[in-house]
C-alpha cells in the first residue's frame, strides 16, 4: 500500500467514525442483531429451548417487566405466578423467566415431581444462597436458620430440634398453649359482655407471639390481653415485624442495587423497623442474661421440661449479638405462620359453617369436657383435616425459591418415592439448569392446579385430607400425602421443624374457641371486602376482618 492510499484510508475511517449517521446505523444494526440473538430473554442469558418462556417477554430485557410490576405493586405476585402457570405452563408444565434478579433466570417448578428432585434427590445442590441473603441479611442475619446454608444451617437445625421433643410437648408446650387459650377465651367473653367486634387476626398474632416467646424464650411479653380494652395497646414489635417482612419480600423483585436503599423510603422503613426489633429482642436476651447472673433463670433450664431454645443457643457460647438473629428467625417461624393459618381458617369457616358443626361434634364425642392434649391429635381427624385444608389453600409460606450451586438436569422421575401427578402420568420434561440460576415454586399456586389437586382444587374441602382406617372399623383417619405433594410445610431435610407444634396449636385454638363461642361474622363486610393476601414473605391478610362472639349455652 502506498503512503497516499493509507492516508486516504485513514481519513475515510475517521469520516465513518465521526459521522453520526454511520454511528447510528452501526448501533442500530448491533441492536437488531442482539434482538435477534435474545428475542425473549435477558441479554447475556443462555437459551432454554426445552421450556416455554413466561409472558410478557421482550428482547434483551426478558421478563424484567413481569418482575417490575410485582415490585411496583401493580400486580400481586402469587396471582402472577398462577397466571403464568395457567397461560404459559398449561397442563402444569414448567415455565422459565429471565430478569436481573434470582440469578438472571428462574424456572417455575410447580409440580411435586420437580420439588422432590430439588429438595430431596439433589438437596445439596439447591440452596437459599444470594437472593435470600440480599433480602434478609440485615433483618435476620446471615446465620439465622431461615437464611443460612451448609454447616451453619445444620448446626442450628440440630440444636433447635431439641425443643420439639415429645416430652416437651406433653408438658410445657401443651400447658403454655392452654394457658394462653384461657386468656383468648376471657377476651372473647369480654367482647360478648361489651358487644363489640374484635379483630380476630390481631388476636391470633398476639396469641402465637405470646405462646412462642414463653415456650422458646421463657419470656412473657404481655402482648395477649384478656379484655377488649387491652387490644387498644398496639404491639410495636408486631407492627415493625410485619413492615420489615414486606420490605424483605419486595427485595426479591427489586432489580436495582441494594445500596440505593440508603437513599429511598424502602431503606428508611427497614432501618427503622430493624431498630425496633433489635430493641425488643435484646430485651428478651438481656432479661435472661440478668436472670442467669442472679441465678433466677429457673424455667428456662429446668431439666424436667427441658431447656428452652434460648438456653440451648446460649450454651453454644454465642454472644448477645449472635443471639439476636436467632431470636428473630424463630419468632418469624413461630408467630406468623400459625397466626395467619388460623386467620385464613376462620375465614373458610365463614364460607362453610357446616365444617364448624362437624368440628364441634367430633370434639364433643372425642374430648367431652377435656382440653385437647398431644395424644389426642390422631383422634380428631376432621378437625385436623379442616385446619390442613385451610393451610393448603392459604399456605403460610406461599412462594419460595432456591439457587442451583452447579449445573444439573432436574429429572422429575429420579429415584424411589417420587410423587407422580394425580393420574400417575409421566408428562414432564427434564429441565437443564445452570449454576447460579433459580428454581421458583408457589404452594399457593400449586393448591389451585387441577393437575395436582383435581378439578375441585380451588374449593375448601376438608374431606380431601381424610381416608378410612385400614382396620375396617369404618372410622376415618388423616390422609398422609408425600411431603412434596402437600408441600405447605416444605419437604426434605429443611422440612418445617414446627409442624407438630403448629398443628397442635391450631387445632387446640379452633377446638376451644368454637366450643365456647359462636362466631358472628359481618356478612356484608366480608362479601364487600373479602380478605386478600398482602405480598410478603409469609401470608398475612392485607385487610384483616373483625368478628363478634356469642357465648354458647
Ligand atoms: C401452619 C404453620 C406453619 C407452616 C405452614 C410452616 C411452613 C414452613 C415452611 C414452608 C418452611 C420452609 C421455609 C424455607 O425453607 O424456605 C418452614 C421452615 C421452618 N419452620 Fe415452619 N411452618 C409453620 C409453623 C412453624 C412453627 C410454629 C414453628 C416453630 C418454631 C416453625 C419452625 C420452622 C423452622 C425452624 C423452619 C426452618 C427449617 C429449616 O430451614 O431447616 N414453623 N416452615
Amino acid at each position: 500500500m502506498t503512503a497516499s492510499s493509507s492516508i486516504f484510508q485513514t481519513s475515510v475511517d475517521s469520516d465513518i467514525l465521526s459521522n453520526p449517521l454511520y454511528i447510528s446505523a452501526g448501533l442500530g444494526l448491533l441492536f437488531v442483531a442482539l434482538c435477534i440473538a435474545y428475542p425473549d430473554r435477558l441479554i447475556g442469558t443462555h437459551a432454554r429451548k426445552e421450556i416455554k418462556t413466561a409472558t410478557p417477554a421482550f428482547p434483551l430485557i426478558g421478563n424484567t417487566i413481569f418482575a417490575l410490576r410485582i415490585y411496583l405493586k401493580q400486580r400481586k405476585s402469587l396471582h402472577e405466578v398462577l397466571r403464568v402457570q395457567e397461560e404459559d405452563g398449561k397442563g402444569g408444565q414448567p415455565v422459565t423467566a429471565t430478569f436481573p434478579i434470582l440469578g438472571k433466570r428462574a424456572i417455575v417448578i410447580n409440580r411435586p415431581e420437580y420439588i422432590h428432585f430439588c429438595q430431596k434427590t439433589e438437596f445439596e445442590n439447591f440452596i437459599k444462597g444470594g437472593p435470600f441473603l440480599r433480602a434478609f441479611e440485615d433483618l435476620l442475619g446471615s446465620h439465622g436458620i431461615f437464611v443460612a446454608d451448609g454447616a451453619i444451617w445444620k448446626r442450628q437445625r440440630k440444636m433447635a430440634s431439641h425443643i420439639f421433643s415429645v416430652g416437651n410437648f406433653k408438658t410445657y408446650v401443651q400447658e403454655t398453649i392452654h394457658k394462653d387459650l384461657d386468656l383468648v377465651n376471657s377476651l372473647c367473653a369480654d367482647s360478648v359482655k361489651h358487644n363489640v367486634p374484635v379483630n380476630i387476626c390481631d388476636v391470633f398474632f398476639r396469641f402465637t407471639l405470646s405462646t412462642f416467646s414463653t415456650m422458646a424464650f421463657s419470656a412473657d411479653l404481655n402482648c395477649l390481653p384478656d379484655t377488649v380494652e387491652g387490644l387498644k395497646t398496639r404491639n410495636e414489635f408486631a407492627d415493625a415485624f410485619d413492615s420489615a417482612q414486606l420490605v424483605a419480600d419486595n427485595r426479591f423483585f427489586d432489580p436495582l442495587p441494594l445500596w440505593l436503599e440508603l437513599f429511598n423510603m424502602q431503606g428508611f422503613r427497614m432501618r427503622k423497623n430493624i431498630k425496633i426489633l433489635r430493641r425488643y429482642c435484646y430485651r428478651i436476651i438481656d432479661l435472661r442474661l440478668a436472670a442467669q447472673e442472679s441465678g433466677e433463670a429457673k424455667g428456662a433450664v429446668d431439666s424436667k421440661q427441658g431447656k428452652d431454645l434460648l438456653q440451648l443457643f446460649m450454651e453454644m457460647g454465642l454472644t448477645r449479638e449472635e443471639l439476636l438473629p436467632i431470636v428473630l428467625n424463630f419468632l418469624i417461624a413461630g408467630r406468623d405462620t400459625t397466626a395467619q393459618s388460623l386467620a385464613w381458617a376462620f375465614y373458610r369457616f365463614w364460607q362453610h359453617p357446616e365444617v364448624v358443626d362437624k368440628i364441634r361434634q367430633e370434639v364433643k364425642e372425642k374430648l367431652g369436657d377435656r382440653k385437647l392434649g398431644y395424644d389426642d391429635l390422631r383422634s380428631l381427624p376432621y378437625l385436623h383435616a379442616a385446619f390442613y385444608e385451610a393451610i393448603r389453600l392459604n399456605p403460610a409460606v406461599p412462594k419460595n425459591a432456591r439457587l442451583a450451586v452447579k449445573d444439573t438436569i432436574i429429572r422429575p422421575y429420579a429415584g424411589e418415592g417420587v410423587p407422580l401427578s394425580r393420574d400417575g402420568k409421566r408428562d414432564l420434561p427434564d429441565i437443564p439448569i445452570k449454576a447460579g440460576e433459580s428454581v421458583l415454586w408457589s404452594d399457593w399456586a400449586m393448591a389451585r392446579m387441577p393437575e395436582i389437586w383435581g378439578a375441585d382444587c380451588k374449593e375448601y374441602k376438608p374431606e380431601r385430607f381424610l381416608e378410612p382406617k385400614s382396620d375396617g372399623s369404618g372410622e376415618m383417619q388423616i390422609k398422609q400425602f408425600p411431603q412434596s405433594f402437600f408441600h405447605a410445610f416444605n419437604a426434605g431435610p429443611r422440612v418445617c421443624l414446627g409442624q407438630t407444634l403448629a398443628t397442635f396449636e391450631g387445632m387446640a385454638a379452633i377446638a376451644e374457641i368454637t366450643k365456647y363461642f359462636d362466631i358472628v361474622y359481618d356478612d356484608n363486610a366480608l362479601k364487600k371486602n373479602p380478605p386478600i393476601y398482602a405480598d410478603s414473605v409469609t401470608h398475612p391478610i392485607e385487610n384483616p376482618y373483625s368478628v363478634r362472639f356469642k357465648a354458647r349455652a
